[in-house]
């Protein structure tokens, strides 16, 4: 169980400083600016469910994840794992978490079962079980064909099983996925889907998994909730026919630029919106 609440997290960053010598040696300092790139995130995320983070590019999904990963501390707002406080008890938090970040970091030089079961032997697994973990999970991702291959040279689908392998290893029950099916053909999208739902049923551990994506049809598909996410803010929350008859749509697509985008929404298209403000005013 995965719950964060009113997250916020805002970044400092230096603006250009103009085209100044100093500026193109890189010792120009430029305006501090302050990006706000989480602005209040609520996301409740139960066990044997498929939560989906939605939101378009720059709202905010990554620096959510990263903080649930303990990369960062929120500005404010609270990230419980089971029950478990990821600020104050970082260890015992992320020990519950299969996290898959959006890079993948594999040891080029390892073979995917090597890379696999280096880092259960880092999570103080004993080698025998570590190994019977890298054959369960070979099995589970269809990677036998690769298992004994190393990883330099492998295609995206490749790495992403053997990065999805790896955060599986000491079975948890929380997996995090950021955008996992970026760069996957049709068959490895819908492969890891299979393995996303035998996960989440009983036979597969009732784990609670909580992934990010901006594709709706992904999300429409697998999620049994979600939590749309615009401007750095959790909008909406509830099933895709929830969210269906909260807008009063039939399509996903739909529901999702109404809630993600209002203004859009209620012009005629965005495309019109978008032209509407580029024309000179008369
Ligand atoms: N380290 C950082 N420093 C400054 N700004 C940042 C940093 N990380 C993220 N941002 C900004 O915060 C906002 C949210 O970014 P984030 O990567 O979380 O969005 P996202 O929803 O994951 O987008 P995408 O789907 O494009 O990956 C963006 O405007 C981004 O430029």
């Amino acid at each position: 169980m995965i719950r964060l609440q009113a997250l916020h997290k805002t970044f400092e960053t230096r603006g250009a400083s103009g085209l100044s010598l100093a500026s193109l040696l890189g010792k120009g300092k430029g305006k501090a600016k302050t990006v706000v790139a989480v602005e209040h995130l609520d996301l409740d995320a139960p066990d044997g469910r498929i939560t989906g983070l939605l939101g378009p590019n720059g709202a905010g999904k990554t620096t959510s994840l990263r903080m649930l990963a303990g990369l960062f501390a929120p500005d404010a707002g609270k990230i419980a794992v089971d029950g478990i406080d990821v600020l104050t008890r970082p260890r015992e938090a992320l020990g519950r978490m299969g996290i898959l970040g959006d890079a993948h970091g594999l040891y080029p030089r390892l073979t995917a079962r090597e890379n696999v079961v280096y880092f259960a032997r880092l999570q103080d697994m004993p080698m025998e079980q570590a190994q019977a973990r890298a054959e369960a999970l070979a099995e589970l991702l269809d990677m036998r064909a690769i298992l004994d291959r190393r990883a330099e040279g492998f295609s995206q689908g490749e790495r992403m099983k053997t990065a999805l392998a790896r955060a599986l290893v000491h079975d948890p029950a929380n997996i995090v996925l950021d955008e996992p099916t970026n760069g996957l053909d049709v068959v490895a999208t819908r492969a890891l889907r299979e393995v996303l739902r035998h996960l989440r049923s009983p036979a597969g551990g009732n784990k609670c998994i909580v992934f990010s994506s901006h594709i709706m049809q992904e999300v429409e598909q697998l999620c049994d909730q979600v939590v749309v996410m615009s401007h750095g803010r959790s909008v909406a929350t509830g099933t895709v026919d929830g969210l269906l008859a909260q807008t009063g749509r039939d399509r996903f697509e739909d529901a999702f630029v109404d809630l993600a985008f209002p203004e859009a929404a209620r012009s005629p298209s965005p495309l019109s919106a978008t032209i509407r403000r580029e024309e000179p005013a008369a």
